[in-house]
């Protein structure tokens, strides 16, 4: 397991471009028959990505000095790749792209594994620190109603995907779901905010191999910009905002920790503001 330390928006404001990439950005998430873990001390979610090839467990790891991963955890999933299956204690759950996946605090034997090892499934996930057992609920795409953001004359139409909300897939503080644009759309996120109450990861994926998402990060009088390809991750402490522009169209999956569950609890930046 890696791990990343939280920095103060004061020192990253004089950061290079290579210790921003240091501190934040995930890469080589999947990597066939792995498994990659990044555990953020930004109110300790762990992010990180499955690729089977053949059965992989979820392994605790001596970092989080557990019996078992979700000992005291809880973790959404999310497949981006081709079919698979998460088995939990037992239960089979099988997910085809973009279908997800609550595991509740306390499960014991999870396993990962793709229908078709020569063309493997991608499980993206976040876990977060837990208190209480919430059921384990498999997430079915198709089920989700999105909600539509933005509008082509601003370049942001999308959808959003929420998986594991309050009132929905309830979690003790996990929050995920997935950002669609749609085609001829390259803005996620833009007028941005922050939430001061929680730490947020963004996962890009599903774009061209030429194209990149500058994602924009920092305090709103103090941007800076990361360039992200296909499959790569980036940390987003609460100070900072999280918001992109792709050169080709891309979808993201955001993943929350901290104190509020609340989708909507944003600080929305005036564009005024920004810098
Ligand atoms: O496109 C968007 O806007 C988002 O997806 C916003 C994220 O969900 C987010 O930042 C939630 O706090
Ligand atoms: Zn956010």
């Amino acid at each position: 397991m890696e791990i990343r330390y939280p920095s103060h928006p004061q020192d990253v404001k004089r950061y290079t471009t290579d210790q921003l990439r240091k501190d934040f950005l995930i890469q080589e998430i999947f990597v066939p028959g792995e498994t990659k873990m990044v555990y953020s001390h930004f109110d300790r979610i762990i992010a990180g990505g499955i690729c089977p090839t053949a059965p992989l467990a979820l392994e605790a790891g001596k970092e989080i000095a557990a019996d078992f991963f979700l000992q005291r955890r809880e973790i959404g999933i999310i497949n981006i790749g081709a079919p698979g299956k998460v088995l939990v204690d037992g239960a089979e759950y099988p997910l085809k792209k973009t279908d997800g996946l609550y595991i509740g605090m306390g499960a014991q034997k999870v396993t990962f594994t793709s229908d078709d090892p020569s063309n493997p499934a991608k499980f993206y996930f976040n876990s977060t620190p837990a208190h209480k057992t919430y059921p384990t609920v498999k997430i079915l795409v198709d089920n989700i109603v999105p909600a539509a953001l933005g509008s082509i004359s601003q370049s942001n139409e999308r959808k959003i995907y929420k998986y594991i909300v309050p009132g929905g897939v309830e979690s003790c503080q996990l929050v995920m779901g997935m950002t669609v644009l749609a085609p001829g759309n390259m803005w996620n996120s833009m007028p941005c905010h922050t939430h001061e109450r929680r730490m947020e990861v963004y996962f890009y994926f599903d774009l061209a191999p030429e194209s990149v998402v500058f994602h924009l990060m920092g305090e709103p009088g103090e941007t800076r910009h990361v360039v992200i390809r296909n499959e790569e991750a980036i940390i987003s402490p609460s100070w900072s905002i999280h918001s992109g522009v792709g050169t080709g169209n891309y979808t993201f999956i955001w993943g929350m920790a901290g104190e509020n569950q609340k989708f909507d609890d944003m600080d929305h930046i005036p564009m005024s503001c920004l810098k």
